[in-house]
């Protein structure tokens, strides 16, 4: 028997390991049964090339609980340990500058663990005792029995050990007396070692016998040694790809479609990366991407591995070169991360545009699913925008798709406006915006369907991106208006008219504190609507931005929806409002008005006369005149108001006019539509 202390420079080591370790204890078992992996494979090697000579045997890792010791053991059949490996790997922990080291990395176990190559020592955050028994496969090693209890004292015995290969044996402590049951080391497994390159047993197979769980002979094996991405891919087919995922990820719908990656230079990396049915909600569907490391569980965080866009993927993904074992803001900074990053992100877009190159049909049918990802990437990620020029794509109404350069091409013709810039005109909900699309199709227009999530924040980038492009709902303006050309209809109606009209109209207009109208006259053919409700292109969108981005203490997001409701100037039915008008009220405002000219002819006289005088040098009589000359312009207004609200409110007509706008763009609701109904009967 041989004693000793373990090589830590640092006083104790396991009050550290403890104290720090603690939030991430469950990883124990990964580091002890990827160790117990490693030893079997490290003989295999050996094996292979002739050094070991001996039969390799079963080579399974075998885990198993001993409830009544309170011992969790993991045992393997691999290379094992002379007793100066023991000394030379597991008693040397060259160990300096401990307690900087932990002040840097308080709560990333993952790092501690790494950098120190401390995974052995991990089994010390669950066990008050921890043994090795191991048989080296030397020819003529003697069996060993290392022993800790988790002061720096270790014992190292010669034992009597018949099989090749190492137990490692802990004695779990009270606090942890979870990793004695059966259901938390199975979710463990599950968790770290499902696609270990070795099988790992833990144990026996299980039967329903009876309304009864019965246990079988064979062994429990709980992992997939050869797992989907390990193998070549011309092995592979589809429902394999697809069965994969169902292991994955239990509870999904199929996927639209898969990337499988196998690189070998200048990295390491391989996987398979799976186009999940995006639903509704992005955050809900991001960190379903595995990370392994030689077949070992990671994590399944990749933000930091793989570009920000890319974690909608679902999938797996496995490289020995990614740093696992680091902080993450070091894994920003890692050049290999980084090239890792970029190449993930060539293979998708490389992966989309030969799908599309060789089934486009496909292609647009899945399109509906893909966009959100797609836009996501574009909006995000630069190298892929160019490369998304070949395949993203743009649906019309009609459910056609183009690429960005066809659309170009369709509505260059038709939807160049006056100042050379193209007009692409969407929607963003085609049931809604129905008259308005019918509107902009009988104009001969295109409309585009922009109703996903990010489809907003995709607008504005496509504007930055593309040259004398622009963007307009198609209800922003009436349809006259949505692409301005040189040509403009004559109006039928007079200033004066106009004037009158819009106090009549603003008269009725259903203005609150969430709703704010203002009235505008247009010259429009006369078989376009005579009135209609638009909304201005830039307000809506800042509000709309402003609603993404939450919070309630934004400018925009705080000011009332702004419509315009456009009257077409040379609809027969405004004509016969402004003939009812001026046979109620005709007299009273057009001497009203001649009374309100004169006076403002008169002002601005005086005001002329005030040109380029000095306050000063103004005599109190001539501002005296204009005070009384502006209260009284007011008094006449007020009381042309009065009259045309008056009128107003007696005219059915407005009223149904109005409720007509409203109701097109499906604002007529409650109270207001049981009036119109009632109204449009009495009307009848
Ligand atoms: N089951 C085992 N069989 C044979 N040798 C082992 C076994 N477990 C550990 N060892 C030896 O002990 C060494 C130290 O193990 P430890 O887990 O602490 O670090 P590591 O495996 O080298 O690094 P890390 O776990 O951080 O990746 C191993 O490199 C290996 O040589």
């Amino acid at each position: 028997m041989s004693k000793g202390n373990i090589g830590v420079s640092s006083e104790n080591i396991f009050p550290i390991i403890k104290k720090f370790l603690y939030s991430d204890h469950e990883i124990f078992l990964r580091e002890l049964v990827s160790n117990a992996v490693d030893a079997s494979q490290k003989l295999k090697t050996l094996s292979s090339v002739g050094e070991f000579k001996g039969e390799i045997g079963d080579l399974k890792v075998k885990i198993a609980i001993d409830p009544k010791e309170k011992t969790l053991t993991i045992s393997d059949r691999g290379v094992g340990m002379t007793a100066e490996e023991i000394e030379k790997y597991i008693n040397q922990i060259a160990f300096s500058g401990a307690e900087e080291f932990l002040d840097k990395y308080k709560t990333d176990a993952h790092a501690i663990i790494g950098h120190f190559g401390l995974g052995f020592y991990s089994s010390f955050m669950v066990a008050k005792k921890v043994e090795i028994h191991t048989l080296s496969h030397k020819e003529g090693a003697q069996a060993v029995k290392w022993s800790c209890d988790g002061s720096p004292e270790y014992t190292i015995d010669e034992i009597k050990k018949e099989d090749r290969g190492t137990d490692i044996v802990l004695y779990i402590d009270d606090e942890n007396k979870q990793f004695l049951e059966k259901a938390e080391i199975t979710r463990l497994l599950n968790k770290y070692c499902r696609f270990l390159p070795i099988e790992v047993t833990f144990g026996k197979k299980t039967e329903w016998k009876d309304g009864k769980e019965v246990e079988l002979e064979e062994d429990n094996v709980v992992n997939d040694t050869n797992p989907l991405w390990t193998r070549k891919p011309a092995d592979l087919k589809d429902e394999d790809y697809k069965k994969f995922y169902r292991d994955l990820y239990p509870m999904s719908e199929d996927p639209i479609f898969n990337i499988h990656l196998n690189v070998d230079y200048p990295f390491n990396l391989t996987g398979v990366l799976y186009f999940p049915k995006i639903k509704n909600n992005v955050e809900v569907q991001k960190n379903k991407i595995q990370l392994y490391s030689n077949q070992v569980f990671i994590t399944d965080s990749v933000e930091n591995i793989v570009p920000e866009f890319l974690t909608l993927l679902h999938g797996v993904l496995d490289s020995p070169d990614i740093p696992l074992n680091v902080s993450r803001s070091y894994l920003q900074s890692d050049g290999n991360v980084k090239k890792i990053s970029n190449h993930i992100t060539k293979k998708v877009a490389d992966r989309l545009a030969e799908i599309f190159k060789e089934d486009r049909k496909g292609f647009e049918e899945k399109w509906d699913s893909l966009k959100l990802f797609i836009e996501y990437g574009k909006l995000t990620e630069e190298k892929f925008y160019d490369k998304a020029q070949k395949f993203a794509l743009l649906k019309n109404t009609d459910g056609k798709y183009f690429t960005l350069d066809e659309y170009k091409e369709i509505i260059k013709e038709n939807q160049t406006d006056k100042d050379k810039q193209l007009v692409y005109l969407y929607t963003t909900n085609a049931t809604e915006q129905h008259s308005f699309i019918q509107g902009a199709k009988d104009k001969g227009y295109d409309v585009l369907e922009m109703d996903g999530q990010l489809d907003t924040h995709f607008i504005n980038h496509l504007e930055q991106k593309l040259e004398k492009t622009r963007f307009v709902r198609v209800d922003a303006d009436v349809v006259e208006k949505l692409i301005p050309k040189e040509d403009t209809i004559e109006s039928k109606l007079t200033a004066g008219d106009k004037d009158d009209l819009t106090q009549v109209f603003s008269a009725k207009v259903p203005n609150s504190d969430k709703m704010n109208f203002i009235v505008a006259f247009e010259a429009m053919g006369a078989s376009a609507n005579p009135a209609m409700i638009t909304q201005q292109e830039f307000m809506r969108r800042m509000k709309e931005m402003s609603a993404m981005q939450g919070g309630g203490m934004n400018f925009y997001g705080e000011m009332p929806d702004s419509y315009q409701l456009v009257v077409n100037e040379n609809h027969p039915l405004v004509e016969r409002i402004l003939a009812e008008k001026k046979e109620k009220v005709g007299e009273q405002t057009d001497s009203l008005r001649s009374k309100i000219e004169s006076l403002n002819k008169k002002r601005s006289e005086i005001e002329k006369a005030k040109e380029g005088k000095k306050e000063e040098e103004i005599p109190q009589a001539q501002k005296d005149e204009l005070s009384d000359l502006d209260k009284k312009i007011s008094e006449l207004n007020d009381k042309k108001t009065k009259i045309l609200s008056a009128f107003s409110m007696d005219n059915k007509l407005v009223s149904q006019l109005i409720d007509l706008a409203l109701l097109s763009n499906n604002m007529l609701k409650g109270e207001a539509l049981t009036k119109f109904v009632k109204r449009s009967i009495d009307l009848i």
